[in-house]
C-alpha cells in the first residue's frame, strides 16, 4: 500500500477540519449491565469513593483503561483533541465505560478529568502504532479519491490478526477516520465470537453513515428499538457457532453464510455510489490466523474472493504476513480476474499491533456477550443517556413455531442423546417405522412433504445441516433463536443463508403443555417464519427476565 508519511499538520487540516461534531443527544452508553450471576451486577447504590484526577497527555500518546463489569470510569475532555478509536470526544460532557478495555488518544495533547468509582487498571503510553493506522486512513483515502474520479469501486481491505491483536480496534478507527471524511464505507464483521450492530453468532454488514459513539463503539442493538445515534440498519446472517475452523462442516457453513452476505454486499455495492468508492472494512476471527490448519487458509482464500479483496492487512503475526505475502501480493483480484475490472491487484501490509491489546478472558467475553444480549432486548436506559426498550414476554403453542436446531458443530457427545431423543416426532423410538411420517400437530400434514429440512435431516443423518424441532425441550431455556427471512417450510439451504429478521430469548419452557414462553424487543406476534436455534452459540444467558 502507497501511503504518505505521517504528517501532523496536514492530519489536522484534513480530519479535525473535516469532521463533523457531533451533539451531546447522540452519545449513547455501554450496553447490558446488571445479569445476575455473570459478575456483571448492577453498580451498587451504596455511595461510593470516587477518585477524580487530571491527566495531561502529550501530542502522540494514549491513556489506556480498562474497567470491569459493573464499575465505571467516567472521563471529561477539558481541552485539547482526543479520540477513543479513531472517535472524537467534544469538551465538556462526560463519558462514562463501564465492561470495557480501550485507549484515549491525543494527536495534538490534551487534558482528562478521570473519576473512578474503584481502583482501575490505567496507564499512559507515549509508543503507539497511530501514525501507521493513520498512514494507511490516508492511503485508502487517496484509493477512494482515485475510485470517485474513475468510477471504480474503492479499496477493499481484509484485517487479519490473531485474537486480541487490535484488528477490530483497527477497523474502528479506520471506520471512524473515514466518516469524519464523509465517507460511508460497509463495515463487514466476519467474526462470530462477538456481535457487531447485532447479537454473537452472526456475520453482519453496515453502512456506516453516521459518527461512531464513543462510549459504545459500533452499537449493538438498532435491530431491536430507537436509537441515540443515527440507526446503522446492518445486513444480519446467523453462523450460530463459534469457530468457523473448528471442524469441515463448520467451515463449510461458515464458507455458505459468508458467500451469501458477500453477495449482499457486493450488491449493495452496485446500487449505492457512495458505499462504492468507500469501499469495505472487513474484521475477521482471531482463530483464523491462531491456526496454521488448512481450514483456515482455505476459509481466507474464500473471502479473498468473495468480497474481492483489494488490501490485506496483517496485525501480530509474522508467520501469517509471510504466508499471506506469498500466496497473495500482487495476484489479480477475484473481480479482475471475472473480468469486471481494470487489472487489479491485490496488496499485503503488515501494521504493528498496539502495546495496548489486552487480552479479553473468557469470563470477561461472556460477559461482553451477554451485555450484548441484554441490551438487543432491554436497552440502554440504566446507563447515561441510554433509552430503554419494553421488551414483550409471551406464551406460545410450540406447535406453531418452526424452530429448528442447526446440527453443526455441535461437539458435545451428550448431545447426541439430546438429538436422538428430543427430535423424533412424538417421543417416537429408534424402532419405529422408517415410514412412519413426522407429523405436524398443526396443519395435520406431513412433514417430509412440507418441511423439507425437517424430512431431510429426518431421513440424512450425517450431512443435513438442520433438524426440526417437533417438541418443546428444556434445552432450549435461556437460548437465542434467530428468526430467519425463511418461510417455515423453507429448505435447509434457504434457511441456512437467509437474512435474519430479529432474535428471541427462550424465558421459559412447559413440555407438558407444550408450550414456550418467548421474549421479544418489541411488541407484537411471532412471525410465521423459520427460527433457528443454534445451540451452541451464543452461549445461554441465565436470568435475563
Ligand atoms: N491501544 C489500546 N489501548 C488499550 N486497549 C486496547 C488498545 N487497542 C486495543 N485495545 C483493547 O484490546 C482488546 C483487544 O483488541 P481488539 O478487540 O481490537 O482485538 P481483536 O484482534 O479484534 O480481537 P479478537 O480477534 O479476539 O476479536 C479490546 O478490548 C480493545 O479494546
Amino acid at each position: 500500500m502507497h501511503s504518505r508519511p505521517y504528517d501532523s499538520a496536514n492530519l489536522d487540516d484534513i480530519l479535525f477540519g473535516a469532521g463533523p461534531g457531533f451533539d451531546l443527544c447522540n452519545v449513547m452508553s455501554l450496553p447490558g449491565l446488571g445479569l445476575p450471576g455473570l459478575g456483571l451486577e448492577e453498580p451498587s447504590e451504596q455511595p461510593q469513593t470516587t477518585e477524580t484526577t487530571q491527566h495531561e497527555l502529550s501530542s502522540g500518546s494514549e491513556w489506556r483503561f480498562e474497567v470491569a463489569f459493573g464499575k465505571c470510569v467516567k472521563v471529561r475532555l477539558l481541552n485539547g483533541t482526543a479520540e477513543l478509536f479513531g472517535t472524537e470526544l467534544i469538551e465538556g460532557p462526560t463519558y462514562t465505560f463501564s465492561g470495557t478495555k480501550a485507549a484515549i488518544f491525543t494527536h495534538h495533547g490534551c487534558t482528562l478529568e478521570i473519576s473512578n468509582d474503584a481502583p482501575q487498571s490505567e496507564y499512559s503510553a507515549e509508543e503507539t502504532p497511530m501514525a501507521e493506522y493513520v498512514n494507511v486512513h490516508f492511503a485508502l483515502e487517496t484509493l477512494r479519491n482515485e475510485a470517485q474520479a474513475r468510477g471504480r469501486d474503492g479499496p477493499r481491505v481484509l484485517v487479519l490478526g490473531p485474537s486480541n491483536a487490535g484488528k477490530t480496534s483497527l477497523l474502528k478507527t479506520l471506520t471512524a477516520y473515514a466518516i469524519r471524511l464523509g465517507r460511508q464505507p460497509i463495515v463487514v464483521n466476519l467474526d462470530p465470537e462477538e456481535g457487531v450492530l447485532s447479537l454473537p453468532g452472526t456475520l453482519t454488514a453496515a453502512a456506516i453513515r453516521a459518527l461512531l459513539d464513543v462510549e459504545e463503539g459500533w452499537g449493538s442493538s438498532p435491530m431491536s428499538g430507537p436509537s441515540a445515534i443515527p440507526v446503522k440498519l446492518p445486513l444480519v446472517y446467523n453462523y450460530g457457532l463459534c469457530d468457523p475452523v473448528a471442524d469441515d462442516r463448520s467451515a463449510a457453513h461458515y464458507k455458505a453464510v459468508l458467500s451469501k452476505l458477500a453477495l449482499a454486499v457486493s450488491g449493495r455495492l452496485s446500487e449505492d455510489p457512495l458505499a462504492k468508492e468507500a469501499g469495505v472494512l472487513i474484521d475477521t476471527p482471531g482463530t483464523l490466523a491462531n491456526t496454521t490448519k488448512s481450514l483456515a487458509s482455505n476459509i481466507i482464500q474464500h473471502i479473498v474472493s468473495e468480497f474481492s479483496i483489494s488490501h490485506v492487512l496483517i496485525l501480530g503475526s509474522e508467520r501469517l504476513y509471510s504466508d499471506i505475502l506469498r500466496r497473495f501480493e500482487n495476484k489479480p483480484t477475484s473481480s479482475t480476474t471475472s473480468n469486471h475490472h481494470h487489472n487489479e491487484t491485490i496488496t499485503v501490509a503488515k501494521l504493528s499491533k498496539s502495546g495496548g491489546c489486552v487480552d479479553r478472558d473468557m469470563a470477561f467475553m461472556r460477559s461482553f456477550r451477554a451485555a450484548q444480549i441484554r441490551a438487543y432486548f432491554f436497552g440502554t436506559g440504566h446507563l447515561t443517556n441510554g433509552i430503554t426498550l419494553s421488551p414483550r414476554q409471551q406464551q406460545v403453542d410450540f406447535n406453531q413455531l418452526a424452530i429448528y436446531r442447526l446440527l453443526i458443530g455441535d461437539q458435545d457427545p451428550t448431545n447426541a442423546t439430546v438429538s436422538a431423543d428430543l427430535f423424533r416426532p412424538g417421543g417416537q423410538d429408534d424402532n419405529d417405522d422408517e415410514d412412519e411420517d413426522i407429523y405436524n400437530p398443526t396443519t395435520n400434514h406431513s412433514l417430509k412433504s412440507q418441511h423439507p429440512a425437517a424430512a431431510a435431516a429426518a431421513e440424512g443423518g450425517a450431512g443435513t445441516i438442520f433438524q426440526r424441532l417437533t417438541s418443546p425441550t428444556p434445552a432450549l431455556q435461556s437460548h437465542i433463536l434467530a428468526i430467519m427471512n425463511a418461510d417455515p417450510d423453507a429448505t435447509e439451504e434457504d434457511i441456512q443463508t437467509s437474512g435474519v429478521i430479529g432474535f428471541l430469548y427462550v424465558a421459559e419452557v412447559d413440555e407438558t403443555r407444550g408450550k414456550i414462553s418467548l421474549l421479544s424487543p418489541v411488541a407484537g406476534r411471532v412471525p410465521r417464519r423459520a427460527i433457528v436455534w443454534s445451540r451452541g452459540w451464543p452461549e445461554e444467558v441465565v436470568g435475563i427476565v
